[in-house]
């Protein structure tokens, strides 16, 4: 018999992605889907419903109860009221969530299963039920260059990242596009003159930036368009920001390294900046690698470590052309580029990689932890 499987967010953005995901790779095929709803309990599901086309109400615990696997986007403060209730009724199915609520849990493992299979197959044996969908720029990092740790070659790695509008979620992109057509607008009859100064178009532009009704910049709190935000997530008060943080408490729990699993943690540490792009999270790696191996030797193990990092090779025509958030969003493509060793010595490696975060960065680990539990 199919397992019941809830799910919880799929109208979300995460959670959209995610069913397109499940459609394309037949996944209903295998399942009995109960769909939730934290505001329409009781309203028709969507078209992949079977025998319960019915909405749930998502914070009803007995519906929750009855499912085998639940898969949420729905969020993190959905999971702080939910969750901890459900297990407290003595729940013992799957918990599978794009949040970061439960991400750091002793006894949550976070999934990324082309990279961290051995981690999953291992809490499967001891009766692991939570499956956290990590931070998409930690997934996307490691989806990319996951060969160089998984090959021990990592002494350390410093990231810089160039993280998309879709980060923060639906709205954020919304206001991204308007104050791009705002911007437009402001200067356009210049634009559409050939003749006129560029240095009055600027003016204009930066006068209307820092003009910007607060309505305008509600979800990011500053103007985007046309310019970064060096800070993404909370302030941990330590100078460094949450999402700074997670990359390198994230990338050593994926890859059952540090003090929980009784290892040395690898540092990983950097910036973590917005910007005005879409859906594509982008980000400048460097290593420390533990010896020198010929940039030959590094691309072949990228490229060989799983069937969506591609290596793009270290020219300006190739890079400028498959390198870039246009080139990879909405694809599974992972492209790792600009390989090359950097000036410090022959140990220290530069590379440049590219995910779709809603994809690798968010939707497709958790629709894989799925397949896994039902081929268990
Ligand atoms: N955004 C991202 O890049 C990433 C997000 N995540 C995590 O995924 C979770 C969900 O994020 P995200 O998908 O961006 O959240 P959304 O805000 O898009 O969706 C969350 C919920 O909002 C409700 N909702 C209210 N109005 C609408 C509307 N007009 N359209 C669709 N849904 C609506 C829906 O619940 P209902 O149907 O019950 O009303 C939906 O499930 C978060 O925990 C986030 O941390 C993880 C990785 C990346
Ligand atoms: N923080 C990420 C998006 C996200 O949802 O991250 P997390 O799943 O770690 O909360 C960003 O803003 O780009």
């Amino acid at each position: 018999m199919s397992k019941l499987v809830g799910l919880v967010g799929w109208r979300g953005m995460v959670g959209s992605v995610l069913m397109d995901r499940m459609v394309e790779e037949n996944d209903f095929d295998l399942i009995e889907p109960l769909f939730f709803s934290t505001s329409n309990a009781g309203g028709q599901a969507p078209a992949m419903a079977k025998n319960e086309a019915t909405l749930q109400d998502a914070n009803d615990i007995a519906a929750l109860q009855r499912c085998d696997i639940i898969v949420t986007c729905q969020g993190g403060d959905y999971t702080n009221e939910v969750y901890p209730k459900l297990r407290a009724t003595g729940w013992k199915g799957h918990w599978i969530d794009a949040a970061s609520a439960l991400r750091m849990e002793k006894n949550a493992v976070i999934v990324l299963d082309p990279v961290n299979m051995p981690v999953i197959k291992n809490a499967l044996a001891q009766g692991g039920k939570d499956w956290i969908g990590g931070n998409c720029t930690v997934s996307c990092m490691l989806m990319g260059v996951g060969a160089l740790y998984k090959a021990g070659l990592v002494e350390w790695m410093s990231t810089q990242t160039y993280q998309a509008a879709s980060g923060g979620g639906a709205q954020h992109m919304r206001e991204l596009l308007t104050q791009y057509g705002t911007l437009n607008a402001e200067v356009k009859a210049l634009l559409d003159n050939p003749k006129s100064a560029i240095l009055e178009i600027d003016r204009k532009v930066i006068a209307k930036q820092r003009s910007l009704s607060s309505t305008e910049t509600a979800n990011f709190g500053v103007p985007l368009g046309g310019s970064l935000i060096p800070w993404i997530d909370k302030d941990l008060g330590n100078g460094m920001s949450k999402e700074e943080w997670k990359g390198m408490a994230e990338t050593n729990k994926i890859l059952g390294l540090g003090e929980d699993f009784g290892s040395a943690p690898i540092p990983v540490d950097g910036f973590c900046v917005r910007v005005g792009a879409m859906r594509c999270h982008s980000q400048a790696l460097t290593f420390k690698l533990k010896k020198d191996v010929p940039v030959a030797d590094i691309e072949a193990m990228i490229a060989a470590d799983n069937p969506w990092a591609k290596v793009v090779p270290n020219t300006r025509e190739a890079t400028v052309k498959d390198l870039t958030p246009v080139a990879v969003t909405g694809t599974m493509s992972i492209p790792v580029g600009r390989i090359r060793k950097l000036a410090m010595g022959p140990e220290y490696v530069g590379a440049f990689t590219i995910g779709d975060q809603l994809l690798w960065g968010a939707a497709e680990p958790l629709r894989r932890m799925l397949r896994i539990l039902l081929e268990a």
